[in-house]
């Protein structure tokens, strides 16, 4: 009689039993200890019905991995040991107490390495993960389907998706995300965080900032409550730490993190990681942890390009359910250059605008909405490009700019050339004449004014003039 269920087991039970002590044993052999341990010793063997074998696992998490990380060999195990035997099914159920017990004696019989881990690492956390809430503060915005891929980020991406589908695996842990300020590392990490939590709600996901982390192990070392900080760390699934740069030399704390982050590598636990710079340029962290930070894959957010800005912008522009039309996105792609956050910051400027004012957004009205940011982006113009494209754009020598020539196929385009030089740079009108080939300050007035006066009168020529203004500006 089974003390645990009370019902006899059937006749070939202990045979099947022993067999299945095998194959567990030779899955432990081949996997290794702590992959056993953390993917597979929660496995109870619910019987064999016809050809297959009936596996029971706690969660739906830890059954989908098994199915997907050791599937074959556990069926092949199964065949070889069981005549008869094709199939293997595993189905989420929690463990009865003879099982619990089983398992637990299993872990007191774990072989050395498992038993050298950290304490607190061997915990065994995946039928009851560790809920806190401040491990997992996630922005809803931050999601695989709200990130935009171009060429910049398609690898960190693709690593990202790899990552939140099979977490732990060889060669992709942990995953090293790097790149300058606002552009995509946060978002990547609450994606991957989103992305498995949406598979799996019962797996333990942590993310925190570097500094968090400091914040936290300092309160835990004042309160002597540094076991319980440990515990909780260490009791996750998947590990997130945003912005390692800040553990540059906190030296108690990056060696805090450096156990836990052994830990939980050892445990086969998946460690996601985001900085500004490679791990190798990360001046002031320890060479230890350096190298246990390259271990896995390092990826890098590479700065915006034109088309990704554009089709950063299309996306957000959607999503804010105000008509931005592809002109000012292509201005704005232009313009704002250094980040996304920018990027977004002013698009949410210019929506807000035409949210509260109810107005359309139109090519003239960014530039007063933004005038601030547009400044700031500006990069200064010189009085060389605004030369070099008016001579390109009236199919003239760049040279005729300073010459003493007054035809007025080379005079005019050269008065456009003064226009625009005063139109857009600071530069005064003494300043002006000197680099159209020392001209007096007086001839610089006189093109001004005659530009502003012939645009009055010839739209075409206005119309001329605004646009390589525009292409100036851009
Ligand atoms: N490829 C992208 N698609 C959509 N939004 C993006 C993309 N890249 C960045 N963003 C957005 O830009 C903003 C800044 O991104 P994020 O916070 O992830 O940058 P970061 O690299 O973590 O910056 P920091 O180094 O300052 O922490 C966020 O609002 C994010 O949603």
């Amino acid at each position: 009689m089974d003390q645990d269920t009370g019902e006899t087991p059937p006749p070939n039970a202990g045979k099947i039993a022993a067999c299945w002590a095998r194959v567990r044993t030779r899955l432990r052999q081949e996997v290794g200890d702590v992959e056993y341990r953390n993917w597979l010793r929660q496995m109870s063997l619910a019987g064999v019905e016809g050809e297959s074998v009936l596996i029971h696992l706690p969660t739906r998490f830890l059954r989908d991995w098994v199915r997907d990380h050791y599937g074959d060999r556990l069926r092949l195990l199964c065949q070889a040991e069981m005549p008869g035997v094709r199939l293997v099914e595993l189905r989420v159920q929690a463990a009865s107490r003879a099982e619990k017990a089983a398992i637990e004696q299993e872990v007191a019989e774990a072989s050395p390495l498992a038993e050298s881990l950290a304490p607190a690492a061997a915990t065994p956390a995946m039928a009851e993960p560790v809920r806190n809430d401040w491990l997992v503060p996630l922005d809803p915005r931050f999601t695989f389907d709200s990130f935009v891929v171009g060429k910049p980020n398609e690898f960190a991406h693709a690593c990202a998706r790899r990552v939140a589908e099979k977490p732990a695996q060889a060669g992709f842990n942990p995953l090293f995300l790097y790149g300058g300020v606002g552009l995509g590392k946060t978002h990547l990490m609450h994606a991957i965080a989103w992305s498995l939590r949406e598979r799996d709600p019962n797996l333990s996901v942590a993310y925190m900032s570097a500094e968090k982390f400091m914040y936290r192990f300092i309160a835990a070392l004042r309160s002597h409550n540094t076991m319980e900080f440990k515990t909780q760390l260490r009791s996750v699934h998947v590990l997130m730490v945003d912005d390692l740069q800040f553990l540059i030399g906190k030296d108690n704390t990056q060696e805090e993190f450096f156990h836990t982050f052994n830990a939980l590598i050892d445990a086969g636990k998946q460690i996601i990681i985001s900085a500004d710079k490679a791990p190798n340029d990360l001046s002031g962290i320890e060479d230890r942890l350096r190298t246990r930070l390259s271990g896995g894959i390092v990826a890098d957010l590479h700065a915006t390009t034109y088309e990704l800005r554009l089709s950063i912008l299309q996306s957000k522009a959607t999503i804010s359910g105000v008509e931005v039309p592809p002109r000012v996105q292509e201005l704005l792609a232009r313009k704002i250059a250094s980040n996304v956050r920018d990027l977004e910051g002013a698009l949410n400027r210019v929506v807000a605008h035409a949210k509260l004012f109810g107005r359309p957004v139109t090519l003239e009205s960014v530039p007063e909405v933004l005038s601030d940011i547009l400044r700031a982006h500006d990069k200064r113009l010189s009085i060389d490009d605004i030369q070099r494209k008016v001579a390109e754009h009236y199919n003239i020598r760049l040279t005729e700019m300073a010459s003493a020539r007054r035809s007025r196929a080379v005079a005019r385009p050269r008065q456009v050339a003064m226009y625009l030089a005063k139109q857009l740079t600071s530069r005064s009108l003494p300043e002006i004449g000197r680099r159209f080939g020392n001209r007096d300050h007086t001839t610089v007035l006189h093109a001004v004014n005659k530009i502003t006066e012939l645009m009055a009168e010839d739209p075409a020529f206005a119309e001329d003039v605004t646009l390589l203004r525009k292409m100036l500006e851009m």
